[in-house]
Parts: C-alpha cells; structure tokens; sequence
C-alpha cells in the first residue's frame, strides 16, 4: 500500500484548544498480524516501512487555541443545566468551522494540497462522558469539517465502542501499540492531559495483551484550583512554580486519596463529570477547615496527581507487568514538579518524556486521531476489547464525505 496523508485533529479535556497534525502513512495499519492486526513497529518518526508493515511520519504540527469566548461557552456546556440543545447544537458547528480551519492551516504549514490528503480524523470537544449510562458526548461536526476542507472526515469515534459495551476510552493504546511496542521492554505510556491515562505495553505482547486505563485527574484538579485561586486569570500552574514553593499537606491528601474511583478495577475512565467545578469547590472547602496556604494546596493537589499514577501502577499492573520505564506525554510533562513527584513515586522504574526519546509531546493524541481514521476508512477496528471492556473491537466513527469525493 502507497504513502498517503492524513490529518489527525484533537480538542482535549484541558480545552486549551486544538493540536492538528499531518502525517504520512506508509504501510496499512493491520497488515501483518495479531488480534486485529498490527503491523510492523516503528515510531512517529519512522521511515516507509521496510518491513511491510506500519510507519507514520510527522510532517507538521501546529496548536490552535480556542478563541476566549468559545473557550469559556465550552466550560458552559460542561454543566448540563447550561447545555441548552440549541447551545450545544451552535457550538457542534462553531466548532466544525475551527476544526476544518486547523486542518486547512495545518496542510499549508506542511505545504501539502487537501485534495492529497485521504482523510481527517477528528476526536471533537468531550462534553459528558457516561460510559456507565453507555454514551459520551465529543462535538464539532465532521459535514462541516468535510465540507468546508473538501476532505474526507471521520469523526465521532467513541460511540461504537460504547454500543459494543465498552468505556469507548482511551482509544490511543492501539496506536501506541503499533508504534511504540517492544520485544525487550515492558513500556508505560503515561498522558498526563486534563485527565491521566496509562497505557501498559507488556515486553513482545500481541495486542490482546495491552491494557490502559484513566488513572484519575492529569492537570485537571491543578489547572481547577489555580483558577480559583487567580479568579480565573491563571488557568495552570506554569512550569510546576507555585508547587514548588508549597509543602504537601498530609491531612488533605488523605482526605483525597479516599476517592472511590483510584480503587475501581479497570477498564475504567473518567473526565470532569467527576474532577471538574464540584469537586474542585469541595476540595476548596476542605483546604478552608484545614487552613491550608495557596502554595501548599497546589502542591497537595500536585502530589495527588502524582500519587494516583503511581498507585495506579502499583494496584494494578505492577505485579502482573514489572515496567522497565515510563514515558510521559500530554500538558503535564511541562511541569517539572509533577514530574519530580511522579518519579519519587514511580521508583525504581525509571521516567522519561516524550521529548527526551526525540517524540512530539503535543502532537500524540493527534497524530493517533490521524492513524485511527485511517483504520477506520480501511474498514479496520481501532479499539482494544481488552482495555474498553467491549464485547469485540469495533470500527471506530462516522465518515462525512465531502461533495464530489469518494474516499481515495
Ligand atoms: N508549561 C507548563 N507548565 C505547567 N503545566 C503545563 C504547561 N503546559 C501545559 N501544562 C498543563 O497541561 C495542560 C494541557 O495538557 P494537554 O494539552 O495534554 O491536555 P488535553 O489534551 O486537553 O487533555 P486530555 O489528554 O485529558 O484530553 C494544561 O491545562 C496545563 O495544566
Ligand atoms: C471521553 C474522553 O474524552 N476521554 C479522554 C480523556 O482525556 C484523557 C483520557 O480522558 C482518555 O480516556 C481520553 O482521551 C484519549 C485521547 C484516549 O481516548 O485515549
């Protein structure tokens, strides 16, 4: 099968805005072998598949943020007595408009027509996710994005997965899988996004054998409580600083580490339906009655983020699946104390970033939506039964093809 190109488009939980990346694919995910196929390793920066399988090269990059109003209308949707139908139904084609405008721009940046790109695929704006009730909401309609690229685009990729009675997240770990799996070493992917996911690639496994899973809040608590701090001028901890200053205290970490879902087994996922407003509010409670300073309730909530990764390994895969080391990926990489937590917390096992291994942190779960849309155009399932918890895998997403273009 030729090189071809295609877009991948990701909006995460943080709604810090848009990352789009252009890739080009050589090989067919799937070609060779395992469970649903996987073929040949090679990374992001891989070249054209020598052998047979899969290669994916990053050709450009770039990050789109949200407008401030459309930011701040999307953290109105978060609540559901404000997500109006006719709100929600304006900002699935406002956003449309934004994500077939980041794809545009993106294509440019690598000087490569639409008309050669074979594919966009989008993830869309989380809003709610209810795997329990079995359905999530992403937004930003894929017509709008086909229509105003003139570019095949898939979109919509969780529900498939839910209808087959998965978590219908992450959905990542098979791309991780295809392009990070080793015959020596048992890897951990660690994001560290508005959420936490951990994706376990044991030594040599086939795809059957990976498991992944949401460890609980990435920078979501950390970003919640410098907003309130700052009366939303702040929306992070820039460069871990505040954390830095302050000391963990022990009483409010406790009281947050007794939160049901560090203990739930997996398949499991999360989003701001539990560590969003409410939650920060009640913590903001807690750190009142305890007379916990600014510096130490971001340190607390800092070495929270750390622990629940940390016993999240240890609980679940450790004993299974020793790690020879972690890779950290996602916002959280940029911030030095978390990461000086994280590996107080993960020791022996060593941690490294997606930067020190020569990969593009910010590009990840982009260059991911690319390579699932081109599974899905190839009539491929994208999703692992054993980390969602599905009956089977599944075809992942809705395909919107633009007017006088077939797919290819
Ligand atoms: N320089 C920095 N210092 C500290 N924190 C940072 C820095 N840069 C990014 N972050 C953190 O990373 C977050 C964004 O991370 P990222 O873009 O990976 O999230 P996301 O993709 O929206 O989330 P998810 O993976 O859960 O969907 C920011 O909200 C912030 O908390
Ligand atoms: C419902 C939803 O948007 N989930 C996201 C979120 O952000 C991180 C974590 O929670 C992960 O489960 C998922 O995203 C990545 C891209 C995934 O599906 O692998």
């Amino acid at each position: 099968m030729g090189k071809r190109c295609a877009i991948g488009l990701m909006s995460g939980t943080s709604v810090d805005g848009i990352d789009a990346a252009l890739v080009e694919i050589a090989g067919r995910p799937g070609e060779s072998s395992g469970l649903i196929g996987a073929g040949g390793t090679t990374g992001e920066a891989a070249g054209d598949g020598p052998d047979g399988g899969l290669s994916v090269k990053l050709l450009a990059f770039l990050n789109l943020p949200y407008p401030e109003d459309t930011r701040q209308a999307i953290f109105r949707l978060f609540d559901p007595a404000s997500a109006t139908v006719d709100k929600v139904g304006e900002m699935n084609v406002r956003l449309g408009k934004l994500y077939a405008d980041a794809a545009l721009a993106v294509a440019a940046k690598a000087g490569i027509a639409p008309e050669a790109v074979s594919v966009i695929g989008s993830h869309g704006q989380t809003l709610w996710h209810a795997p329990e009730q079995g359905y999530t909401v992403q937004i930003g309609e894929g017509s709008v994005i086909a229509e105003l690229t003139g570019i095949p685009c898939v979109s919509d990729f969780r529900p498939a997965d839910l209808a087959a009675g998965g978590q219908g997240a992450p959905l990542v770990p098979y791309t991780e899988y295809l392009l990070y799996r080793s015959p020596e070493e048992t890897l951990l992917l660690q994001n560290i996004g508005g959420i936490g996911n951990i994706t376990v690639i044991p030594a040599g496994a086939d795809s059957s054998q990976v498991t992944a899973f949401d460890t609980g809040p990435g920078n979501m608590l950390i970003d919640g409580v410098m907003r309130r701090l700052t009366g939303g001028r702040t929306g992070m901890d820039e460069g871990g600083r505040l954390a830095a200053t302050g000391r963990c205290c022990a009483e409010l970490l406790e009281r947050l580490q007794a939160e049901a879902y560090y203990r739930l087994q997996p398949p499991k996922s999360t989003g701001r339906e539990l560590f969003g407003d409410a939650y920060v509010e009640q913590l903001m409670g807690w750190r009142q009655e305890l007379g916990v300073s600014d510096a130490d309730l971001v340190a607390t909530v800092t070495r929270l983020t750390a622990w629940s990764i940390g016993d999240a390994y240890r609980r679940f895969v450790r004993d299974r699946h020793p790690a020879h080391r972690m890779i950290v990926g996602g916002g959280g990489s940029y911030n030095p104390t978390l990461l000086r937590d994280l590996r107080e917390e993960l020791a022996p096992v060593p941690l490294v970033t997606q930067e020190e291994i020569g990969l593009s942190s910010d590009a990840k779960e982009a260059v991911a939506f690319a390579l699932l849309a081109e599974c899905t155009l190839a009539g491929l399932p994208g999703s692992l039964p054993a980390v969602t918890g599905a009956r089977h895998p599944a075809v992942l997403g809705k395909l919107s093809l633009p007017y006088g273009r077939s797919p290819r």
